[in-house]
């Protein structure tokens, strides 16, 4: 094979070409998280800013081309494959985009990324949210859509399939974990739900008299809202300033202002996206839980008092990490802190 100059050393292939007539891989990126708005992200982006041009998985059926899942669960379909799923590029400046919020997940996917396209050309859109919420939000997902699998009613099964059980016996094993873990920037390899860590892992959950299996699915809804440890791993294989960070609940309470934090993303492969006072995060993918007989709901109080547990004795570091990100790298004068929508005194005042 032919090696292109690139500075970063990518190989020659389908994606690396960027010729008129060849394949229009992606370089735009929304890699997360899973239940922050990625969906009506992706639609405000792709339809409803037609002028931008993105374009996406067109090779795939309408209900995939969003998430292609290329670089975390297809990687062995290959990059030609990959590449022929976005149509022929018809202009040196023309952007496609895979928007795929498990690729958070998977520690493998950045240094795949870098392998396979070139580097410094990527940009990568993320989506954070209270990651209690984010937490409950995948767990009710589970229950609407995985469930029927066999893997995920393993896993939660000896929970009896409560949120609350999750909490109490698998959020202090994920703790374990990153406290086992030297560097905060090794937690998300080292604790990612498909992590060595859980497999094998068995506990006998009081409530049920049963015995865990499958632990990383059951620990996925707490460790994949680890933003923090998570943006760290990736800031291992690219520079923080090829990333865009939004966070869903300020998208919610001021969109204009905070759809912009997206700008620099779009303005480096030349597109200037306009926003008009009056737009709103278009409201999609709610996931309506009807028929889930197996579903722990709580009333608010409980609820909070849960979250505030998990805010406090679990997600602070995390937390604590990603604002410090936003400051330093992203401009932002006072992140949000989620931890104060559950009472808890922040540290200025303990
Ligand atoms: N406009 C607007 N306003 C309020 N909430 C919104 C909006 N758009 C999407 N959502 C909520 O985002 C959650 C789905 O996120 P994702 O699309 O990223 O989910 S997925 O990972 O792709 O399955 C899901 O959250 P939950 O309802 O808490 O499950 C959606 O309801």
């Amino acid at each position: 094979a032919v090696e292109v100059p690139f500075a970063s050393g990518a190989a020659d292939n389908a994606c690396t070409r960027r010729a008129v007539g060849e394949s229009l891989c992606p370089e735009l990126f929304l890699i997360g998280f899973q239940k922050a708005g990625s969906t009506a992200l992706w639609f405000y982006l792709t339809y409803e800013k037609g002028h931008l041009g993105l374009k996406y998985a067109q090779g795939l059926p309408a209900d995939d081309h969003k998430e292609i899942h290329f670089f975390d669960s297809k990687y062995a379909s290959g990059i030609e494959w990959y590449a022929s799923m976005y149509g022929t590029r018809n202009t040196t400046d023309e952007i496609s985009m895979d928007a795929t919020p498990d690729y958070t997940r998977v520690p493998q996917v950045p240094a795949r990324i870098q392998k396979e396209l070139i580097p410094d050309r990527c940009r990568f859109i993320v989506s954070i949210r209270d990651p209690v919420t984010r937490a409950y939000s995948w767990y009710k997902h589970i229950h609407a859509v995985f469930l029927q699998q066999d893997d995920y009613d393993t896993a939660l099964q000896p929970f009896g399939y409560k949120f609350s059980l999750m909490v109490k016996y698998v959020v202090p094993q994920v703790l374990r974990c990153i406290e086992s873990s030297e560097n905060a920037n090794d937690v998300h390899g080292n604790c990612g739900y498909q992590s060595a860590y859980f497999h094998g892992r068995h506990i006998e959950i009081e409530e049920t008299g049963l015995e865990t299996q499958l632990f990383g699915l059951a620990s996925s809804p707490f460790s994949d809202s680890l933003y923090g440890y998570i943006l760290l791993h990736w800031f291992k294989y690219f520079n923080p300033q090829q990333f865009c960070v939004v966070v869903y609940e300020d998208l919610l309470d001021n969109f204009e202002e905070e759809v912009a934090f997206l700008k620099p993303c779009l303005s480096f492969y030349g597109k200037e996206v306009s926003i008009w006072p009056s737009e709103q995060l278009p409201k999609l993918n709610e996931q309506p839980c009807e028929s889930c007989d197996k579903l722990e709901t709580f009333e608010p109080e409980n609820f909070r008092e849960i979250g505030a547990d998990l805010q406090k004795n679990f997600f602070l570091t995390s937390n604590e990490l990603v604002r410090s990100s936003l400051m330093i790298f992203y401009g932002r004068a006072q992140p949000r802190r989620w931890e104060d929508a559950y009472d808890l005194a922040s540290p200025a005042s303990e």
